[in-house]
């Protein structure tokens, strides 16, 4: 998995066309979104991490608490983003484990949005260009080693 977080005054998105035959059905209000003072982590998720989901999804977290933490951000936009690696996880894979990051960091306590999967999306975005405020993260998963 591939993570690029970027600490924003805001991010907003709004759907344009479906990317994937079968994008993630939305309802009207998440066509277009907003969140003010928020990390914005835009996730590839990649072909090794079908070995272990699970693993991954931990993982992710933990890292997005710790920028979190540090930039002190008072929320969290999970954003589907199939560009940051060329080995790709499948779709139904990928949805899955946006879903369980997005769970995991709700059940936290923190305020989360996840933008939609599947679509080709505008957005805009405002980085606040403080030193922490553009990060990367690389998640594998355990060599062979399964729960
Ligand atoms: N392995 C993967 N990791 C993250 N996102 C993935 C994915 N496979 C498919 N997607 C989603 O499907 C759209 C088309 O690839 C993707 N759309 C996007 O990445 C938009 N920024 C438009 O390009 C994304 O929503």
């Amino acid at each position: 998995m591939r993570m690029l977080l970027i600490h924003s005054d805001y991010l907003e998105y709004e759907v344009k066309d479906k990317a994937l035959k079968n994008p993630e059905p939305i309802s009207d209000e998440r066509k277009k979104d907003r969140l003010d003072e928020v990390l914005a982590v835009f996730i590839s998720v990649e072909k090794v991490d079908e070995s272990n989901p699970e693993e991954v999804v931990e993982k992710a977290v933990a890292e997005i608490e710790d920028v979190v933490k540090q930039v002190k951000a008072e929320r969290v936009f999970v954003y589907p983003f199939a560009h940051l690696s060329s080995e790709l996880a499948s779709p139904s894979v990928a949805l899955e484990i946006l879903q369980k990051i997005e769970e995991k960091l709700k059940e936290k306590g923190y305020e989360v949005k996840r933008a939609p999967f599947g679509y080709y999306k505008a957005f805009k975005l405002s980085c606040k260009g403080h030193p922490l405020a553009e990060l990367s993260r690389t998640i594998v998963p355990e060599e062979g080693v399964s729960k």
